[in-house]
């Protein structure tokens, strides 16, 4: 049997989508989903991106990452849902209920609320999640929030100048961190405009991070940096809008993009 797939991508960070809403898919397991992620060998993906009925929403939605292992949020792939969806959303997540709207921009998500205390980021052990007193390399005093996934968040003179290739996997995989974490490096550029570079838990630096940029503008609004409401986030793929309202609510918005359609082999994957 040949098993259908779409590939889309939100700001260049790229994911096979398949839908098993209403056909079979193969049981997806962290191995397979590697497989299917790998660029060498596979159809290649940050994220591999599995659709499965729901009886509290529109959709569920899995998330895997290029190393297989399953997460809870992807923000451009919940755009890129969103506008395969073509229609206001509810998504169900493992880091929660989110809500798309097809807009002019694009798609608008809610992503819920951001959670700052330290073990639900998750920390090894307490730290004011504001300003953590810790440092890797130069790397000093990030801040850390979770938006349905955990982040921390570094802010630096010049991203183009932090060796994020190096000092990603470092913090990703620091004991501090025990479901690793995704590393945000992020320069402030005015009051209402961030730049940002993404190493990405379980698969490296992407053109582009979603939850990644929320989790910046929240962390920078909440020291002050740039003003609270709405910012634009400039990632290498592309910009994002974040707003942080005064219900506590994040709400991203920005572009999402069919590439084509295509089917797979099981047989070829011995997964
Ligand atoms: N690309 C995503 C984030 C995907 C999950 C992340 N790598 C994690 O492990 O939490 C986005 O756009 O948010």
């Amino acid at each position: 049997m040949r098993v259908p797939f779409i590939k889309m991508h939100g700001l260049g960070n790229d994911f096979v989508v398949l839908d098993a809403r209403d056909r079979d898919v193969p049981m997806m397991t962290n191995r397979l989903a590697a497989a299917l992620a790998d660029r060498k060998t596979g159809i290649g993906c940050d994220q591999l991106i599995l659709l499965e009925p729901s009886d509290r929403a529109d959709v569920r939605m899995r998330i895997f990452n290029a190393d297989g292992s399953e997460v809870e949020a992807c923000g451009n792939a919940t755009r890129a849902i969103g506008l395969l969806l073509g229609k206001p959303a509810a998504i169900e997540t493992l880091g929660g209920m989110l809500a798309t709207n097809p807009v002019d921009a694009g798609v608008a998500v809610d992503m819920g609320e951001p959670r700052f205390d330290w073990d639900s980021i998750p920390l090894a052990y307490p730290l004011d999640t504001l300003a953590m007193p810790v440092g890797w390399d130069g790397l000093e005093s990030p801040g850390a929030v979770n938006v349905g996934n955990p982040h921390v968040v570094f802010f630096v003179p010049d991203t183009a100048a932090t060796a994020l290739e190096q000092l990603g996997p470092l913090i990703e995989h620091d004991p501090l961190f025990p479901a690793r974490i995704n590393v945000n490096v992020a320069t402030i550029v005015s009051r209402d405009e961030i730049r940002l570079r993404v190493w990405e838990r379980g698969v490296g630096e992407t053109r582009a991070c979603g939850t990644g940029a929320c989790a910046t503008a929240v962390a920078a609004m909440r020291r002050g940096l740039v003003d609270r409401g709405t910012v634009t986030v400039r990632l290498p793929g592309g910009p994002l809008q974040i707003a942080w309202g005064a219900d506590n609510r994040i709400t991203m918005t920005g572009p999402a993009t069919e590439s084509f359609r295509g089917t797979f082999d099981p047989a070829d994957y011995d997964a």
